[in-house]
């Protein structure tokens, strides 16, 4: 675009903009002449991506601002209507960042206006509420207004179908057609006439959670708990009481919803340093367990005790939870297929094939697992897992921390660990260890740069193990939809995939080998297994050049 065509799009956008905040961001773009700045923000428009739309807060067609939430909303009807899906309301979900309740507001009146119905909940509340309210309630769609785990300054637009799965193509093109085809802001009809719900959804979703720990199972445990800042935290002490367990002991700094996340650089659990206050609070109180939820209390990380770890205790991998958690419930032999995405550990089929549970693998992101007929148990390494697939087909940061508590009390009752259980698997299975390289950046050419570097010279050995197959997920390889992306199949079972986040500037690499435990010497095998992802990690990232 020219810098004229990008003035004239800025001063279209002046006229149109119902929110006094952007305008004045926008005016101030345009009086120093931050051609930079109008490029950032009318340059490119925000598109669906792992988790639906997601950017920073602000003025132009590529941030989170009401001309882009109204837009979407007006799109998604219209993609409703016509498609004939217009028997049960939409269902409208926030978290507390910034303008999250004014962008969910602005989605109820478009519903309205254009004479769907909209229920509202009625203060921010958990992501999974939301996926479980649209079959709850019969609801057409859903939409969350929440960017999850990103920095302070962004927000997000996850969308969801009355299957109660987020969007996937090729829903997801024709809603962006869909908002394309929406004219001018002022043609978009609104109402003001939308429901609200709260309690009497919170008390449906609370009793299925509770459900999820039989009776008998023991649940004398200590735990403490944060919320990150977000708005996991009166749902969790809910439902941790209901389910029958003490209430954990929660982090006060992180407790209160908090826009501006400010005892942490980045809320997202898998952030170095993001969870220290609650393993602090856990080394304070002598806790079993330290849990966690990212803002939208859709992901659960678990922290334990570990002697040999620096301060005494350590988080536990994405993987590893998905592997306790995938054994604990497919052990039960149930019905239905186990699934997990292509960045997570093979761990699962293996888990899976010991009990005659089917298993598929899916893309990145839970818009693919959450919709897995037949899912019984899913998981992604990202700290998202399902573990109550018929109620919510997505990931659950509550019902899961539920069912951790459930394990790691009955864990604790025979006098043993998390720990001693992910020994026992790694006997059992082989030791699966898994890490990920992953690099923020300013300059979204630099992922570009790699990708096109290990297309052009595909390395050959990494970590010394040879490179057996090289799949471009790009061209749909190994039956998954084509994403960007490409996977290495190393020797010995151990694998690479390299992908551009579909939420925030990052390249994400993930990492795993498998190691054989010899004799039972499950420490041995971590020892061998740390130093050969060391080692395929810094081949990779010489051969991506980050
Ligand atoms: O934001 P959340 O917690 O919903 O999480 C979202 O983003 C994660 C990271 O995606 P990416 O690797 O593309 O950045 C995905 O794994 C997840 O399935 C998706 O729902
Ligand atoms: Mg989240």
């Amino acid at each position: 675009m020219t810098t004229d065509q990008l003035r004239s799009a800025a001063h279209a956008w002046l006229a149109e903009d119902p929110d006094p905040d952007t305008v004045a961001e926008l005016q101030a773009v345009l009086a120093v002449g931050d051609e930079p700045g109008l490029i950032d923000r009318f340059g490119a428009k925000l598109e669906f991506g792992t988790a639906g739309l997601r950017g920073a807060v602000g003025a132009g067609p590529n941030r989170m601002n009401r001309m882009v939430v109204i837009r979407a909303a007006a799109g998604l009807c219209a993609y409703l209507k016509a498609n004939g899906l217009t028997d049960g309301p939409v269902l409208i979900g926030y978290d507390a960042r910034h303008k999250s309740d004014v962008f969910a507001q602005d989605t109820a009146a478009v519903v309205r206006g254009a004479g769907l119905d909209a229920v509202l909940l009625d203060r921010a509340l958990p992501t999974p509420v939301v996926a479980f309210g649209i079959r709850h309630l019969g609801a057409v769609a859903g939409v969350v207004v929440t960017a999850s785990h990103n920095p302070p300054q962004d927000n997000g637009y996850k969308v969801y179908l009355g299957d109660g799965s987020q969007i996937v193509p090729p829903a997801d093109i024709e809603i962006a057609a869909a908002i394309d085809a929406v004219g001018p802001l002022a043609d978009v009809p609104r109402g003001d006439d939308w429901q609200t719900i709260g309690d009497e959804l919170l008390q449906a979703y609370l009793d299925r959670v509770a459900a999820l720990v039989p009776a008998e199972a023991p649940r004398a445990i200590n735990a403490v708990y944060t919320p990150l800042h977000g708005v996991g935290r009166d749902l969790v002490v809910a439902a941790v009481q209901r389910a029958g367990f003490a209430v954990p002991k929660v982090v006060s700094s992180q407790a209160e919803p908090d826009p501006d996340f400010p005892t942490v650089s980045f809320p997202n659990p898998e952030e170095p340093g993001a969870i220290d206050a609650a393993l602090e609070l856990a080394r304070a109180e002598g806790a079993d367990i330290a849990v966690a939820n990212d803002p939208d209390a859709d992901r659960c990380a678990v922290a334990v005790p570990d002697p040999t770890a620096e301060g005494g205790w350590r988080m536990l991998r994405g993987d590893e939870l998905g592997g306790l958690l995938g054994e604990f419930l497919l052990s039960a032999r149930p019905e239905g297929v186990a699934a997990c995405s292509i960045v997570s550990s093979s761990l699962l089929s293996k888990i899976a094939a010991s009990y005659d549970v089917r298993f598929y693998d899916t893309l990145t992101g839970f818009k693919w697992i959450g919709r897995v007929p037949e899912l019984v148990f899913g998981y992604e390494e990202a700290l998202g897992y399902c573990v109550d697939p018929e109620a919510v087909k997505d990931k659950d940061g509550i019902s899961t921390l539920v069912r951790v508590l459930q394990l790691a009390a009955g864990a604790k009752a025979e006098g043993r660990t998390l720990l001693d259980l992910l020994d026992d698997l790694a006997d059992r299975y082989g030791l699966h260890a898994t890490d990920q390289l992953s690099v923020r950046v300013e300059d979204l050419s630099l992922i570009v740069d790699a990708m096109t570097r290990l297309r052009a010279t595909p390395p050959s050995v990494l970590g010394g193990l040879a490179v057996q197959q090289v799949d471009d997920l790009s061209l749909g390889a190994a039956g998954l939809p084509p994403t960007e992306g490409l996977r290495y199949q190393l020797e010995s079972g151990a694998r690479v995939v390299v992908r551009p986040s579909g939420t925030e500037p990052k390249l994400k690499c993930y990492l795993e080998v498998v190691v054989p435990v010899e004799g039972g010497d499950v420490a041995a095998a971590r020892v061998q297994a740390a130093n050969r992802l060391a080692a395929v990690k810094a081949d990779l990232a010489a051969a991506a050049g980050i």
